[in-house]
């Protein structure tokens, strides 16, 4: 399998008056097409930030992000273009990827439309997008503020696909919404793994999430990657003490 994304000693650094915060600390892995990857750790231990300089609204100390081997940091307007049509990203909160003045429809077209496609033509792919996610025609009328947070969440999923991205980062998709509406989203997005070939990087606290949907998972602490392998390797067999604690919270 060819690996879509390899991050290679990433590092940042953040600095507020006197504290240094070493948000990320020389940390590598990689995503094979196809595959779904999940980091998992206490808040604050850098899984975010990882996510922010995959997608370039942050810029690394040190080190590489590469797409289809095509190097990410410091690339130039176009090739980051391509970069946000091949990566695209759904946050935990599902309304900060709308603007609360225009309604999904609009959102999820606004993709579509930046990379140059007509409005007829974007009109009938959100309508299908809204369908692939379970949503139904009427909810393309509706804004942000008329839906409940997992009919938003999948209107931003239907946003985050309108521009047939191959890799999906996942950041606390489904940290915001109740177990019943998590399991929906969940299985809505195994289900476009499965039929459009998609990878993801899901970015999550619930290890519970990560065993029933991941291939491989890394395990975060103080912005080093402590641990990793497959569910069954890390969460069943843990070797870190780390790891270990990680599990015994949450049991
Ligand atoms: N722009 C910033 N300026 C200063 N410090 C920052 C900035 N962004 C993140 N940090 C710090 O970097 C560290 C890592 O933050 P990050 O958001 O990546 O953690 P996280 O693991 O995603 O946490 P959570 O699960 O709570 O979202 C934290 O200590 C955070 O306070």
């Amino acid at each position: 399998m060819d690996k879509i994304l390899e991050v290679k000693n990433l590092k940042k650094t953040f600095y507020k008056a006197k504290h240094v915060c070493p948000a990320v600390d020389d940390v590598s892995f990689s995503v094979k097409e196809g595959s779904c990857v999940g980091i998992v750790g206490e808040s604050g231990c850098g899984k975010s930030t990882i996510a922010r300089m995959i997608t370039c609204f942050t810029r690394p100390d040190a080190g590489s992000v590469l797409l289809d081997g095509r190097e990410m940091v410091g690339a130039g307007r176009k090739q980051q273009m391509d970069l946000y049509r091949n990566v695209q990203m759904v946050f935990q909160t599902p309304e900060d990827s709308f603007d609360p003045r225009r309604s999904l429809g609009d959102g999820i077209m606004e993709g579509m439309r930046n990379y140059g496609m007509k409005r007829k033509e974007a009109g009938k792919r959100m309508k299908e997008l809204l369908s692939m996610v379970g949503l139904e025609e009427k909810y393309a009328a509706r804004y942000p503020h008329e839906v409940s947070g997992g009919q938003c969440q999948r209107a931003a999923i239907a946003r985050a696909l309108a521009v047939n991205p191959r890799l999906l980062i996942c950041d606390e998709a489904t940290s915001a919404l109740d177990v019943t509406v998590q399991s929906q989203i969940i299985t809505l997005l195994q289900k476009l793994r499965k039929e459009m070939g998609l990878s993801v990087l899901l970015i999550c606290h619930d290890l519970a999430l990560v065993q029933n949907f991941c291939d491989y998972v890394l395990v975060m602490y103080q912005g080093k990657i402590v641990e990793e392998g497959t569910p069954d390797e890390v969460i069943m067999r843990p070797k870190q003490d780390y790891t270990k604690l990680l599990i015994d919270s949450v049991l």
